[in-house]
């Protein structure tokens, strides 16, 4: 198997733009962000979640707490996923109680690993409320769950793929959308 890139749909710039827009639009909606935390879903949301505490501290003067949330286990296909789970770390070391939690993750697909994390939050605290922000929303659904915040709406086929990469993990800022195909 190999990854087909078809193309790029996102470079550097265009994800700056879009947590920029998203930062100011999280401030917005909570009128401020004084009761505002972050929680970055597994590997790529953690770094999104930090670029936008930057942001928020650039626009409010505030530095507002940012956790990860690890929820492989929790996955509900947990039994389809051909990989051995990964119990990876949750790292949250401040109160979520009454707070406004901004769940980050990159890509918001079936909404399966979305549900997991509000599991997983659950059984940590009782937020105020749960918003959810990602970079990339490819639609499919199958669960009642959208997005607050989205960086860029891109259709898809369920064939497609849509690979985020981040300068933090992958040395290089860009959204691609491919294909796997048999070699
Ligand atoms: O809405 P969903 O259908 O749950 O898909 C979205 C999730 O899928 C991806 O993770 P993936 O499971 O591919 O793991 P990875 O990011 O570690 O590759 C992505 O990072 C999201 O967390
Ligand atoms: O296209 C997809 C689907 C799920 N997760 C991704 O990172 N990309």
């Amino acid at each position: 198997m190999y990854f087909q890139e078809k193309a790029k749909i996102m470079d550097k710039e265009a994800i700056k733009r879009a947590l920029r827009r998203i930062a100011h639009e999280i401030v917005e909606r909570n009128k401020g962000i004084g009761n505002v935390v972050l929680i970055g879903i597994r590997r790529r949301g953690v770094p999104l979640a930090q670029r936008l505490q930057k942001i928020l501290k650039e626009i409010e003067g505030v530095e507002v707490p940012v956790g990860s949330l690890d929820i492989t286990l929790y996955r509900d296909d947990l039994n389809l996923r051909l990989d051995q789970p990964q119990v990876g770390k949750t790292d949250i070391n401040f109160s979520i109680e009454n707070k406004d939690v901004v769940l980050v993750d990159d890509v918001l697909y079936t909404g399966r690993t979305v549900r997991s994390a509000l599991d997983a939050l659950m059984d940590i605290g009782r937020p105020k409320t749960v918003q959810l922000a990602v970079l990339i929303d490819r639609g499919h659904r199958e669960l009642p769950i959208r997005a607050d915040y989205v960086g860029k709406n891109v259709p898809t086929s369920r064939k497609e793929q849509i690979e985020v990469r981040l300068e933090e993990i992958d040395g290089v800022d860009e959204v691609v959308i491919g294909e796997w195909k048999e070699d």
